[in-house]
């Protein structure tokens, strides 16, 4: 009785339902040195599609000489524009990428400040406030064209060029892009650093003046730590979890950051929680196959790693 009690409270605060946004095709993909071509892209896609996940991030529209990988993304949104059951949402830098990027179809876009001077200089050639401004002038043009934003803010506990970033610092960004109309802001743990402690105090800060069913958590796993940091802020009432199938990522200008963490392993820690994601585990393990297949390289996700040795040595009993 007792013990049923603890369990309960420790689960009280745990949303019953949990949106999943797929970031693999474009945070994964983005990173890869090989250029992968569009139909593969394409296919993986449909394939996260057709296991139930309803926001698949699919290409971002940043210049070409800066993140090669997407050139393609006229040709990618192209090829999904008749895909139903999900949203494609699409980064988008700067005015001359959120025109490209409506010209080829997008219903969705997301902007991308970082918390850190350094690292804003880094993946954008800009500062801070500059990018703001950006920012301002895709969600004014946004708005007059009834397309939501999300924003995203990188290094909301680490930089890999500054080291620890202060809480009041992402929560100044966060304010920025709830001011400016966001319909949802991400908070990024770009390179993987955070644990629970230093989530906890960034998630009270930006908390403070961003209400909870806007905010998403966005999570590397450089450290082993991304699950834990989904549970703390699960806990302190987010419902809306990136992830990347296989564990695929990193960013091109964050040196040593690995993969976000994996789709599969987060869909298999909220199945075992009771919580919902409408995401089905078995097909989405078939987009991991096709992507790991393609890439030639073992899945980033323990889960899908494990399972699938239990369904082969299940099969051959
Ligand atoms: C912002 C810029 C464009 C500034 O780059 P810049 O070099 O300062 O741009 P510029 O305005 O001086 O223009 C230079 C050239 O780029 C062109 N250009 C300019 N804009 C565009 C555009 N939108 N699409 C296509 N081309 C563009 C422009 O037309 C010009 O072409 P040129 O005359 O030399 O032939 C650049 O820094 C850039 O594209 N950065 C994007 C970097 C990126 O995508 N990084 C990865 C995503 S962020 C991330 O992964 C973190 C996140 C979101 O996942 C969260 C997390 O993980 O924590």
């Amino acid at each position: 009785m007792i013990y049923a009690q603890r369990s309960s409270q420790l689960l009280t605060s745990i949303p019953d339902y949990v949106k999943i946004v797929e970031v693999g095709a474009r945070d994964g993909l983005q990173n890869e040195k090989a250029i992968i071509p569009t139909n593969v892209k394409v296919e993986l896609i449909k394939l996260l599609v057709s296991s139930g996940l309803s926001v698949v991030e699919a290409t971002s529209f940043v210049s070409p000489k800066w993140v090669p990988q997407l050139a393609d993304a006229k040709d990618v949104l192209a090829a999904i524009q008749n895909v139903e059951g999900a949203r494609f949402p699409v980064l988008t830098p700067n005015l001359k990428g959120f025109e490209a990027a409506v010209a080829a179809g997008a219903k969705e876009v997301a902007v991308f400040p970082a918390a850190s001077e350094s690292f804003s200089k880094a993946n954008l050639n800009s500062s801070i406030e500059d990018n703001l401004a950006r920012c301002h002038d895709i969600a004014s043009a946004a708005r007059s064209l009834s397309i939501p934003v999300r924003g995203y803010i990188s290094c909301v506990v680490g930089c890999p060029l500054e080291g620890n970033i202060a809480p009041a610092k992402v929560a100044y960004v966060a304010k920025s892009l709830y001011e400016m109309g966001c319909s949802e802001i991400s908070l990024g743990d770009t390179i993987g650093v955070g644990t629970p402690g230093t989530v906890i105090s960034m998630l009270e800060a930006v908390l403070d003046v961003v209400p909870t069913d806007m905010l998403a958590v966005h999570f590397h796993d450089t450290y082993g730590q991304a699950l834990s940091n989904i549970l703390i802020s699960l806990q302190m009432g987010i419902s809306t979890v990136d992830s990347s199938v296989s564990g695929l990522g990193g960013c091109p200008y964050a040196k040593g950051a690995t993969g976000n963490v994996a789709t599969e392993d987060v869909v298999y820690m909220l199945n075992g929680l009771g919580v919902k994601t409408n995401v089905d585990l078995g097909k989405l393990m078939l987009a991991g196959d096709f992507i790991c297949k393609h890439l030639g390289r073992a899945s980033g996700s323990k889960a899908a790693t494990a399972l699938s040795k239990v369904t082969s040595h299940a099969s051959k009993l």
